[in-house]
């Protein structure tokens, strides 16, 4: 006992000191909620029966002792307290008080979460308060119904602003109340009767839903009728209701009836070969986290047996919690969705159904002309393509129809046409045609997308929206690294960005550093401000993001240095991945002391690969191809843009190391096919329009837009909030050609040689360690310092574990020394 005693003291100082918490134990808790809902009870019991029995107990209130008997239920006690809180206080209002006592007995005694008691008793006295004002028109300066402070207030309010003015202001903060509180608004008291009147009408709302309708040639009318009530028209709240109720993948009853019909269809209308399905992407539900969404969750603490182990860590858990790695910037804050723009004004996609006529004819009649037969064609609209599915006859071969890409651009007099023959797993051939008026997908709207705010991914990227207008979400730690390419002006940088946005909105600075390397100077240098909160730099460099080439060497050279020490952490703590890792840190299993700690994630992104490889080659590509093979499982991921994606810029082994690939429009089929293995990339229509694959299936996304105000607006938010003192710093890697020789010229000397002479020679010690306290050095750079002042005559030769001797007494002696140089 008295040994455990001891180690448990040992390890106290290491350990970060608990703050001070007024959390109660939950025995604690259950007797104080009983305590306030008894409390709650009995000032509940005594009010009401206040309210009858108060002309009776009046008398005793001042002279009343134990001899007398009051009619109060609560007796002599209930009288006096009810006598306060009812006559003097707020009146009948004031049983408020009493419930809220009652119910903050409750949410301590089952520990339910505080948050909303909070809200509870701020607007429960709000309304008393109001209540009481209220009564106070009907009483007298002697009854109870408002008790004197509602009447004191009413009157005050009536003596200055006359009786009109006093129901002015007393309806005004009602309708505050009502619209606060209650959210009321005219518009949901308006659908909730109009809601009302749909049920009353019958069914056919609420099985309304927006997915695919067979238009047949010959019912066009009915068709649009329903598209346009699923679209504009009918009951919004409605139409919300069937989207969330209804994945959309089911078929919905409406739409199995209409199938079920489709043969008798073709039939009566002979002129027609094909059916035609049209799809409305289901706009996505919308998660956006304002201020009142935010829930706060209280989690208990399961009842756990003791156990008779003598595990440190686990006591270390028990007394100091898991270890948070967030808690040196516990108050930061993520930036709100409001900082981003949306584009689309909250309006879906709209359906031209002409224009989706006309393709359809189109498509048909190209193919009719090829003697190519239709059994059925779907259209799915999506945010700047339409995908329309064939179904060809039976007998028809698949290469027939992809041969004639060229003809149906022609036919359709658009660019950007792409043939997938076949779509795979779905039986069909997908021609994918431009819409004529393509909407911008707004970076917020896919931020604030369900899939993406309960993503529950390591580093969870929102890229933008996929045909079928479904948020795509991917997580770069599964990637494992990204390779982007695109001619210029097609969207890399808004790529980018999107991607970087996304980690902004998910990941807390604590977890992930970003390393930015822009030789085009421009493009990330709005990443600057958030330098302490998110970038990993050199030691000794200024700026974060690195614009020079020479610079990147190093860099990535130095990040090899870092996953090289990653991986003998990970071996030491006998972990496979980061992840395994950091969880065994959280929960305090690893010693801070052997050199552990909690490691973000480093995500490195190189815009302009290609004048990187240019103009240093090898020296960048191995350290690439390096970090590429290994790197993944110690949380070091690249994204890395080129506008040439030539075979001598992706090199077979940088494409052999990125399975995942984004490919913004091409200018050629040999660009698509080195950056994507497959032509398509050539076939796009810009601005955001890219296709991604994680090896196998090739997926056309539309890119969400981020505008280079909203990143500013959202890095401003970040850097004006509290950071670490310095950028994450990464390990220092000293270049090849930096060697220890003597005879350094006097001009290649270090900016702070001067000052470091400075400091040895008051000092009288020549250590590199004291440079590099004095100085903030790295240790490599303190110690060129010093075989820079070697060779300069300051300090002596290296002696082994002494310091150097320091050749120069004093400080008129080493100007003397420098100035004769
Ligand atoms: N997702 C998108 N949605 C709508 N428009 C976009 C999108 N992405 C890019 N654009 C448009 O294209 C323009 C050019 O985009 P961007 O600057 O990202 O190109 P880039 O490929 O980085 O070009 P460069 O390689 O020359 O820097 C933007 O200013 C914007 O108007």
């Amino acid at each position: 006992m008295a040994k455990k005693k001891t180690t448990a003291k040992k390890t106290k100082p290491k350990t970060p000191r608990k703050p001070i918490s007024f959390k109660l134990s939950r025995q604690q808790q259950i007797i104080l909620g009983s305590f306030l809902f008894f409390l709650g009870l009995a000032l509940l019991f005594s009010f009401i029966s206040y309210l009858f029995t108060w002309k009776a107990d009046q008398s005793l209130l001042q002279t009343g002792t134990r001899e007398d008997n009051a009619s109060n239920w609560l007796s002599l006690v209930g009288a006096r307290i009810s006598h306060f809180f009812v006559y003097k206080g707020f009146g009948i209002p004031a049983l408020t008080i009493a419930v809220l006592t009652a119910l903050t007995g409750v949410y301590y005694f089952f520990d339910y979460a505080k948050g909303a008691l909070k809200k509870f008793w701020f607007w429960g006295i709000l309304l008393m308060l109001w209540l009481a004002v209220f009564l106070g028109f009907f009483s007298n300066s002697n009854d109870i119904l408002g008790g004197t402070v509602g009447y004191e207030i009413n009157d005050f309010l009536q003596d200055y602003l006359g009786l009109t003015g006093a129901i002015i202001v007393m309806t005004f903060l009602a309708i505050i109340y009502l619209v606060l509180r209650l959210r009321l608004t005219p518009e949901r008291v308006s659908t909730y009767f109009k809601e009302k009147k749909n049920a009353l009408a019958g069914e056919f709302v609420s099985d309304a839903t927006p997915e695919p309708v067979i238009v047949d040639n010959s019912s066009t009318y009915e068709a649009q009728e329903i598209l346009k009530g699923s679209t504009t028209g009918g009951d919004e709240t409605a139409f919300a209701k069937a989207e969330t109720e209804t994945p959309p993948t089911t078929t919905s009853t409406f739409e199995q009836n209409v199938q079920n019909l489709q043969p008798t269809l073709t039939k009566k209308t002979p002129e027609v070969e094909s059916s035609f399905e049209v799809t409305q992407a289901p706009e996505e539900e919308e998660v956006i986290p304002t201020p009142e969404t935010v829930v706060e969750v209280e989690v208990e603490k399961p009842v756990e047996e003791e156990e008779l182990t003598d595990n440190l860590s686990s006591k270390l858990v028990e007394d100091f919690g898991e270890f948070d790695p967030t808690l040196e910037l516990a108050k930061f804050k993520f930036p709100p969705i409001d900082l981003l723009k949306d584009y689309t004004n909250g309006q879906g996609i709209t359906i031209n159904q002409e224009e989706l006529e006309e393709n359809k004819n189109r498509i048909v009649e190209t193919l009719n002309n090829y003697k190519i037969g239709i059994s059925n064609i779907k259209a799915t609209v999506g945010p700047t393509v339409t995908l329309y599915e064939i179904v060809p006859e039976a007998g028809v071969r698949i290469s027939k129809i992809k041969n004639l890409e060229d003809d149906i651009a022609l036919s359709l007099s658009a660019l950007g046409i792409r043939i997938i023959a076949p779509i795979p797993g779905r039986g069909t051939i997908g021609i994918e045609v431009p819409n004529k008026n393509p909407r911008i997908v707004s970076m917020r709207s896919a931020v604030a997308s369900k899939k993406f705010q309960e993503a529950e991914m390591e580093l969870p990227l929102t890229l933008g929206k996929t045909i079928s207008n479904e948020t795509f979400v991917v997580d770069l730690a599964k990637m494992p690294h990204l390779l982007m390419a695109g001619a210029t002006g097609q969207g890399k940088s808004v790529g980018l960005n999107a991607i970087l946005t996304s980690l902004l909105y998910k990941k807390h600075p604590a977890e992930v550093k970003f390393v930015l390397v822009d030789p085009k100077k421009v493009e990330l240098t709005l990443f600057n401000k958030i330098e302490r909160h998110y970038l990993a730099k050199l030691p000794d460099t200024e700026e974060a993001i690195i614009t020079d080439n020479s610079k990147v060497i190093n860099t990535l050279n130095s990040m090899c240095i870092e996953m090289d020490a990653r991986y003998d952490l990970l071996k030491n703590a006998m972990c496979r991945n980061i992840k395994e890792y950091n969880a065994k840190f959280k929960a305090r299993k690893l010693n801070p002391e052997n050199g552990h700690k909690f490691l973000p994630y480093i995500v490195l992104v190189v815009d302009e690969f290609a004048d990187l490889i240019m103009t240093s080659g090898k020296e960048v590509e191995t350290p690439i191809a390096r970090l590429a093979q290994l790197a993944r499982a110690i949380g070091i991921h690249l994204i890395i843009a080129t506008q040439r994606p030539s075979v001598n810029v992706i090199t077979g082994i940088i494409k052999a190391n990125f399975p995942a690939r984004i490919a913004f429009r091409v200018t050629s089929k040999i660009d698509s096919r080195t950056i994507l293995d497959t032509s398509g990339a050539d076939q796009l229509i810009g601005r955001g329009d890219m296709l991604y694959t994680q090896g196998n299936d090739v997926v056309r996304i539309q890119c969400a837009f981020v505008d280079t105000p909203e990143v500013e607006r959202i890095v401003e938010y970040i850097g004006n909030q509290k950071a670490y003192p310095d950028a994450h710093l990464l390990p220092e890697y000293v270049g090849e050609e930096s060697g220890t020789s003597l005879d350094i010229d006097a001009s290649d000397r270090d900016a702070l040689f001067r000052d470091a002479a400075e400091v040895l020679v008051i000092a009288q010690q020549g250590s590199a360690s004291l440079l590099q306290r004095k100085l903030k050095l790295g240790y490599n750079r303190a110690g060129r310092i010093i075989d820079q002042l070697e060779a300069a005559g300051v300090v002596g030769p290296f002696e082994g574990s002494k310091a150097r001797q320091v050749l120069v007494p004093d400080m008129m002696a080493l100007d003397q020394l420098l100035n004769n140089e």
